[in-house]
């Protein structure tokens, strides 16, 4: 949508420009509301997985980690101005998503030093893509924890120490502090019930964790202890009737001894935004993926009475927050009120919100922010992220067309499984290549196809397997099965409610980010046709209504997609080969047994190209094969 930002311009060194994007002065475009600030206030990012360079291809998301280190810092200072609280808080998933964080042995080595220049952090707690692979969690264990020291909370999450040779919390359990104006608060980091690491670490299940002294010890009454909020973090879906949010747990637990005491509680790992109301003095906010999301909440209500709160009691000059977490019950007792905010990862809402809109990026740039940029530059030139190896035809997207559309990203990657995953020593043989649509993370943009893009595309280092000459009696049904069962790869987009509106002109259906889930037909709910310009994005709706995107969308049509995809080689121009060898990659292996029945065990696996050939690999030699041939006149 050229109407708010101008055309995607991806050109590396344009990117490090700083200037505020034409655009900015359009109330269409860009946020046009006050943040609320309240006595507590906070700062929350989520599921980050590498994006710290902002979308190059994307403008609305073009911020990069330097001009959120300036936003940041321009907030805290704030806050000490009006004689409030702000925390900022981060609540995992750092790797697997771009080139910056995954071309690096292992992942992350540079994202998290990236990561860790924004030291004003206060809490950040453990992601599951910080366990997959046991060279990630020694690196978080031995360099991000030790990094962050208390702020980093890991309340279920150990590793095994060779040093020691037991198991170690990664981060601390918890932490209890004051904030700055008297606000004494008692936090935890819990992972939801993950059972996919590897097994250098252990994920305690919430019920366990309950019950484990530290914890009955850390929330039960202490004198010398009083205790003001809890902040519950998590890489946890936030609305905790989501499946697999571990938060209700925990959440009840605190609730049996603290029956009103504030619970504030942080999420993410579904990527969506959303915020839930679990009671009067509960409230839970999620913060979506990717930096493209930043989320913002505020509460007042603390009193020097029912707590230790030395601050102001409603910052002037400001909105403040006005909303009962509660409003159709006559038994609300609780004094708290509270909003939340979610802000486009944009310079534009960050100069806005930082020093007002229509002020020169002067205003807004602080050294430290320009120094993480060019530290970023740099790391994107020394790791060759721009390197261009074709120029994709057109916008393949995963889930703003149905799947099997001519402009669905699995049917260009289905053929690539097809043809651009081959064993050397099983070339000619009938073969079905089978991967999950989880391990696929992101749209494909019109235009150069970048070595950053093989990341942001297919970040995962999964190994294709493979077991030689199935029957086709049994192969055959094996993908349709897969999906029937729906098993291990599963990644749901979420439970976003936004309603499905599409304002045509502005909304290229195959062109911005697509967050929000509807019927996917595409039909008007109550609006002309193109009655306002917007910009395409999310359109959220919560408990709290559906007014908390800070800049407003038109929404973008979302399809759902099946677990798994396949393509296929060297079957018969007619009918179907007698054997096939069945491909896959490593991370769906007990999901191809289990169907597969009793016949088959993982002593049928080897790896199919090479033990390294991976689900990082097979692209790039794609797209040289299949594009490259338009690279001189690719457009930008
Ligand atoms: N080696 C891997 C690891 C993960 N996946 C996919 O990622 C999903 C989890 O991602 P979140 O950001 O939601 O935590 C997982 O369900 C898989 O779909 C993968 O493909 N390969
Ligand atoms: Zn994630
Ligand atoms: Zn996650």
């Amino acid at each position: 949508c050229d109407s708010c930002y101008g055309p995607i311009n991806h050109i590396e060194h344009v990117r490090h420009v700083k200037r505020i994007q034409p655009g900015a002065q359009n109330a269409d475009c860009g946020p046009s509301r006050a943040l609320e600030w309240g006595q507590f206030n906070v700062l929350h990012t989520t599921d980050t997985h590498g994006w710290l360079a902002g979308h190059i291809k994307e403008k609305n998301y073009g911020a990069d980690l330097g001009d959120y280190v300036t936003f940041a810092n321009h907030m805290k200072h704030k806050a000490g101005n009006m004689g409030v609280d702000l925390l900022i808080v981060d609540t995992g998933d750092l790797h697997d998503g771009t080139g910056l964080s995954d071309t690096t042995a292992p992942d992350g080595e540079v994202a998290i030093k990236i990561f860790e220049e924004l030291d004003s952090y206060d809490l950040l707690t453990i992601g599951n893509h910080e366990l997959y692979v046991s060279d990630v969690a020694y690196q978080t264990f031995s360099e991000f924890s030790r990094f962050w020291g208390d702020r980093y909370l890991t309340s279920n999450v150990q590793i095994m120490n060779p040093a020691t040779g037991g198991y170690e919390y990664i981060g601390q359990t918890h932490r209890y502090f004051t904030t700055a104006h008297g606000l004494r608060i008692m936090a935890f980091g819990i992972l939801y019930d993950f059972t996919g690491n590897s097994n250098a670490s252990k994920a305690i299940k919430a019920a366990t964790m309950v019950q484990q002294d530290w914890f009955l010890q850390a929330v039960n009454y202490d004198k010398d202890r009083p205790i003001d909020m809890f902040l519950l973090l998590g890489h946890n879906p936030a609305r905790p009737t989501t499946g697999g949010s571990t938060f209700k747990t925990v959440y009840n637990a605190i609730r049996k001894v603290h029956p009103n005491t504030p619970i504030q509680i942080f999420g993410g790992h579904t990527h969506i935004r959303d915020f839930a109301v679990l009671d009067q003095s509960s409230t839970s906010l999620e913060s979506g993926r990717y930096c493209e999301t930043l989320g913002w909440f505020s509460m007042s209500g603390f009193d020097s009475l029912n707590s230790g709160h030395t601050g102001v009691e409603n910052p002037r000059g400001v909105p403040n927050p006005t909303r009962k977490a509660i409003t159709n019950s006559s038994s609300t007792t609780s004094p708290f009120v509270y909003s939340r905010r979610y802000l486009d990862w944009n310079r534009n809402t960050f100069v806005y919100h930082a020093v007002g809109s229509g002020q020169a990026d002067a205003e807004f740039d602080y050294h430290s922010g320009l120094r993480v940029t060019d530290e970023i530059a740099a790391y994107r030139k020394q790791l060759n992220l721009g390197k261009v190896y074709g120029c994709v035809p057109q916008t393949y997207c995963m889930t703003c067309v149905p799947f099997g559309d001519a402009s669905s990203i699995f049917t260009p990657l289905s053929d690539a499984l097809a043809t651009a995953v081959v064993s050397p020593a099983r070339e000619a043989r009938a073969r079905m290549v089978i991967a999950n649509t989880g391990g696929v993370r992101f749209d494909m943009y019109k235009g150069p196809f970048t070595y950053d893009d093989s990341f942001i595309v297919s970040p995962f280092r999964d190994v294709f397997l493979y077991i030689p000459d199935v029957p086709y009696s049994l192969a055959g049904g094996l993908l349709q099965k897969l999906n029937n069962a729906g098993a291990g790869g599963k990644k749901k987009r979420s439970n976003d409610l936004g309603a499905v509106e599409t304002v045509d002109s502005c909304v290229n259906p195959i062109a911005g980010r697509g967050g929000q889930q509807g019927d996917g037909s595409g039909e008007k709910r109550g609006i002309t046709r193109r009655q306002v310009v917007q910009n395409p994005g999310y359109t959220t709706v919560d408990d709290f209504g559906s007014d908390g995107d800070d800049t407003p969308h038109s929404s973008i049509p979302y399809y759902p997609i099946p677990d798994f995809f396949a393509g296929v080689a060297n079957y018969p121009e007619a009918g179907s080969p007698q054997v096939v060898d069945v491909v896959f990659v490593d991370f769906i292996e007990s999901d191809v047994l289990a169907i597969l029945g009793s016949g088959y065990s993982k002593a049928n696996v080897t790896p199919y190209v090479s033990s390294n050939f991976t689900s990082q690999d097979y692209l790039i030699p794609y797209v040289q094969a299949k594009w490259q041939a338009g690279m001189p006149n690719c457009p930008i």
